[in-house]
């Protein structure tokens, strides 16, 4: 049979000169509709209407990826008067290749079309016979044209710039939708601030949010750390433990640094994502699940895909709604008004007094490339606000790699030492200041700074050591 029904990756707009993501689509073309300033995002729904039977005329209109069906109360759409129905009869999948009917294991089964079965796509216009009844599927494809927000602030996100007023209004339309969303983009561009607006403006935001850094977790502890584990699973399993998705029960789960995960365990997060339940390591019972997914990587996971490094299936029932972050370089913009925010602050008006940046010092800002983006923006703040005591902060203030960007000049290397000497310490010097400042941009995160750096944790390691640098010192309070 052929599936039905649109790529979930339709999201149009322009990749270019928007920040919402649209063209990295591994196949099929995407309905991609560019316009000025604005985006256009086509969200899939369905219509499930019981065209006979003892419930005859009921109905339902949804967005949901996962929808059941049957005379349990917890079902989508109830059959309250069919005594033939299963508690749990059928349940409808949005998958990347259409819309997927499966029978929940019921008393006298599931038919589409008048065959009997146990899992297969549906068209539109499809019967599926379930007890007494016949439901009748119909997809909806809408189309939302999002214009960028009015505001220039989103739960605690500040941004001025046309990218990101228009996440902005993609967040807020999407976030009551109960979809699965990846946010891509480099590191220190508010990938987790994205992802907590998304949740906070969502129908589970009295639930949890639980975050997982994917590449921060050691790869042996990283199933049990997602989907728990029993005593004695395994050595130092001292007691039961719930995984991720078991406390993100009735909220979200937000799955930093997905990139990351092992490619030996992106088909157990496919499972989990699919089935909805979950199996701690060690365990034989089945937990179920209800909890949105976000994901976010600095990968270009379509890359990662081609490459072998990355799970097509996985990619695809994540990215229903692709959020694109753009670096901090191509929303200069955003600085001035980031800065203003973050000195506005009650804390740091308190601690500080009051602050402003000379026009000289905010034209090198603007003019750094800030490759740690808006974290190494907000590290560089708290570095000015430690070192300058006027109201004003001149570009003296700046650290070096800021303000030196331009930096012309000799080397600064000891011309009394020998040749071999000499270059022995300018090399030490540039090592504690690369290893300090890519620290300090990592807020002492070492497997990260590994990655920034593209040297071995190890190596960090050993030069954190060799320079007894405070990495630890570094990380957030
Ligand atoms: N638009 C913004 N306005 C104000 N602060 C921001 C903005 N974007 C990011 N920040 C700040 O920058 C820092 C990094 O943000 P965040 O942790 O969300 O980035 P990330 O992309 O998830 O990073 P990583 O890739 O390293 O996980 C945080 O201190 C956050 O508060």
């Amino acid at each position: 049979m052929s599936p039905h029904g649109p790529h979930p990756d339709d999201i149009g707009t322009n990749p270019g000169d928007v920040g919402v993501d649209l063209g990295s689509v591994p196949q099929a073309p995407s309905h991609t509709l560019v316009m000025d300033h604005r985006t256009t995002v086509k969200l899939h729904k369905c219509r499930l209407h019981v065209s006979s039977g003892p419930d005859e005329g009921r109905q339902l209109v949804t967005d949901k990826e996962r929808l059941r069906v049957g005379a349990h109360p917890q079902n989508d759409l109830v059959l309250v008067e069919d005594r033939t129905a299963s508690r749990h009869h059928f349940e409808i999948q949005y998958t990347e290749r259409g819309y997927l009917l499966v029978d929940l294991n019921s008393t006298n089964g599931t038919f589409l079309d008048g065959r009997r079965i146990e899992r297969a796509y549906l068209s539109p216009g499809s019967q599926i016979r379930a007890g007494s009844s016949t439901v009748t599927f119909s997809p909806i494809d809408e189309e939302v044209t999002i214009e960028p927000d009015r505001e220039g602030e989103l739960c605690g996100m500040v941004g001025q710039s046309v990218k990101m007023r228009q996440i902005f209004g993609l967040i807020k339309r999407i976030a009551p939708m109960d979809v699965s969303v990846i946010i891509q983009g480099e590191t220190g561009t508010g990938k987790e601030l994205v992802a907590r607006a998304v949740h906070e403006l969502s129908g589970r935001k009295k639930g949890p949010l639980v975050v997982l850094d994917c590449g921060a977790i050691p790869p042996n502890l990283i199933e049990s750390e997602l989907f728990g584990h029993e005593k004695g699973a395994f050595t130092g399993a001292v007691s039961a433990r719930p995984g991720a998705f078991e406390r993100a029960q009735g909220g979200t789960i937000f799955l930093d640094e997905l990139g990351e995960l092992r490619l030996d365990l992106q088909p157990k997060l496919l499972r989990v994502l699919e089935n909805r339940e979950v199996r701690r390591v060690g365990g034989n019972d089945v937990i179920e699940v209800d909890c949105r997914v976000i994901a976010a990587t600095n990968r270009d996971l379509v890359k990662e895909i081609a490459a072998g490094a990355f799970r097509e299936d996985l990619y695809f029932r994540l990215s229903v709604i692709h959020i694109h972050l753009p670096p901090l370089r191509q929303r200069r913009d955003d600085i001035p008004h980031i800065l203003k925010g973050a000195l506005a602050e009650p804390e740091v008006v308190e601690r500080h007094g009051r602050k402003r940046f000379s026009p000289e010092a905010l034209s090198m800002l603007m003019a750094y490339t800030w490759p740690g983006n808006v974290r190494e923006l907000m590290n560089v703040l708290s570095h000015v606000l430690t070192f300058s005591e006027g109201e004003e902060i001149l570009p003296t203030h700046l650290p070096p790699r800021v303000r030196g960007q331009a930096r012309e000049g000799p080397l600064p290397f000891n011309e009394h030492l020998s040749f071999k000497d000499a270059k022995e310490q300018l090399l030490e010097n540039f090592e504690r200041e690369y290893i300090t400042s890519v620290l300090a941009r990592c807020e002492g995160n070492l497997s990260r700074a590994a990655r920034e750096s593209g040297l071995h944790r190890k190596s960090i390691e050993r030069l954190v050591k060799k320079y007894q640098l405070d990495a630890k010192g570094m990380k957030p309070r």
